[in-house]
């Protein structure tokens, strides 16, 4: 060897000082690689997080141990093993082989979904690797969030627009039709305070779509995977109030459910209550709201001490808040807590603008409802509908159109039934309130029907939308005026409540 030639002993001397010291650095590189690949290691299988990293044909090169128990299986008894053998519905191996990212994807997991990312890794352009990863900060939390995405599932994957999320709240900014211009500042001034988190004070007339806006700010809100609790401050007993919204504990009066019951405000915890017809409040129940949404926290019925919450609230009401703070009658503290972002949603006869598009949505809605087919309306129908004032709006509008539908002869829909006080003109404003009775056609049954319509109508427009005023002025009940509102159309729907 030519180390041997020349003075060779001395060169191999210095030959085996040199591999010793590269051989040393090497070792001391090897153990410093080695130390760093069990600290990596260590770090991965003691990540608070799911992780798993597969190597290019999908075998389970680490995998952390957090990963390995939301299996229900050990760190050991994964490594080497296929992806496909240890990961239910896994796509790592995929993800392999395609050498596409895929962020924040849906997968099942014995019965659970969670959200899941997997990333190819490579090295000098060749795939070396892919990672798994469940993408959660607390994967204690991961079950429980699990159960709200299970239910959320058709809406992230397909948008469906119609169908009930997990936090019950039905409906987006996308159902709340209307491009006319006050609806469109509205929506855009919605989705900003919607992301807020503050509390949001809705009003306008009866069917104003007050109960969707409340959904959509909901939808549009970091607390859109809690749940949405609508509560109507109008339907619930005075009696009840307390324990309705606040929950009582066990044993806390004769009757009461051995485990107790949440309320509505623990029931929207980290979501959003919805306080309905807020100005139907009594005032004994204004005070004790009053301090929950002060203090941040509940006492529920029998228990020793109070519990904080952690809801958003949206607030609406058709009546005039402040007008009734004036006349001593809703609390002017409580109004002030409320009235942190007041939305207004305008009536439909400051809008018109928006009725083509209302009727682009509500037709098909209604055709769907019915299996009538509407092809198109007729310009004298429009006028008609352009003409009239809308007090029920667009609530009003769907119930006319739906009621029009059954009436029609083929499928233009040629006129509508408007209630007799309905202007023909715009010009003559408000409904005529004072037609002679004997002007009226039809049938003893009809014309009857109709006159109950019209003094429900005016003891609604009278009360301002108050029902519980509106039944008291007309000498009925409010379940019995409820019931007629709804069979004519002018009142409350049923399940908005
Ligand atoms: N802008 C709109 N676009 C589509 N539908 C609407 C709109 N406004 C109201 N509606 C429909 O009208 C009906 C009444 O709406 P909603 O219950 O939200 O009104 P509200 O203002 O809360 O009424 P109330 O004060 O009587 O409780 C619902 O069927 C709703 O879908």
């Amino acid at each position: 060897m030519t180390l041997a030639w020349n003075g060779g002993h001395q060169v191999r001397i210095r030959s085996n000082g040199w591999v010793h010291r590269l051989l040393r650095r090497r070792a001391a590189e090897g153990r410093q690689i080695e130390q760093e690949l069990a600290l990596y290691k260590f770090a991965l299988e003691n990540a608070y997080e799911g992780i798993v990293v597969a190597d290019a044909k999908g075998y389970v090169l680490s995998v952390s141990r957090t990963y390995a128990s939301f299996l229900q299986t050990e760190v050991g008894a994964m490594i080497g093993k296929h992806v496909t053998e240890v990961i239910p519905n896994t796509r790592l191996h995929i993800v392999a082989e395609t050498g596409k990212a895929e962020i924040a994807d849906l997968q099942q997991i014995h019965g659970h979904w969670m959200i899941a990312s997997r990333i190819p890794i490579r090295s000098g352009g060749e795939l070396i690797a892919v990672v798994g990863k469940i993408m959660f900060q607390d994967i204690d939390r991961l079950f429980e969030m699990n159960a709200k995405y299970r239910d959320v599932l058709p809406h992230l994957h397909y948008g469906e627009a119609k169908s009930r999320d997990a936090s019950g709240a039905k409906y987006g900014m996308e159902h709340l039709i209307g491009d006319s211009e006050p609806m469109r500042r509205l929506k855009t001034m919605a989705v900003k305070v919607a992301k807020s988190g503050s509390t949001v004070l809705i009003s306008g007339e009866s069917g104003t779509g007050k109960e969707l806006l409340a959904h959509a700010i909901h939808r549009e809100s970091d607390r859109r995977f809690g749940p949405f609790v609508a509560v109507n401050c109008s339907a619930i007993p005075e009696t009840l109030f307390e324990s309705e919204l606040f929950g009582y504990k066990e044993g806390a009066f004769t009757g009461a459910r051995r485990i107790g019951k949440k309320g509505k405000f623990a029931q929207a915890g980290k979501g959003t209550i919805f306080l309905d017809e807020i100005g139907e409040l009594p005032p004994a129940q204004q005070a004790k709201l009053l301090r929950a949404l002060q203090e941040k926290e509940i006492e529920p019925v029998g228990a020793d001490k109070p519990e904080p919450i952690d809801v958003r609230v949206i607030a609406a009401t058709n009546r005039d808040l402040e007008l009734l703070v004036t006349e001593g009658k809703f609390r002017r503290d409580l109004y002030y807590r409320l009235h942190v972002i007041p939305l207004h949603i305008p009536p439909l006869r400051e809008r018109m603008d928006d009725l083509p598009a209302l009727l682009r949505t509500l037709l098909p809605q209604l055709e769907g409802e019915t299996g009538i087919q509407v092809e198109r309306v007729s310009e004298p129908c429009e006028r008609q509908l352009l003409a009239y004032d809308w007090p029920g709006n667009v609530r009003e509008l769907r119930s006319v159109l739906e009621r029009a539908l059954y009436m029609m002869d083929g499928s233009v829909l040629e006129s509508v039934t408007l209630p007799r006080q309905a202007p023909v003109t715009k010009a003559e404003g408000r409904p005529q309130k004072n037609a002679p009775l004997m002007d009226g056609t039809g049938s003893w049954k009809e014309r009857m029907a109709e006159y109950e319509k019209k003094l429900l109508v005016e003891a609604l427009e009278r009360s301002k939308g108050d029902r519980r005023k509106a039944a008291s002025l007309l000498g009925m009940s409010k379940s019995s005026l409820y019931q007629k509102a709804e069979q004519y159309g002018i009142g409350d729907e049923p399940g908005s409540e």
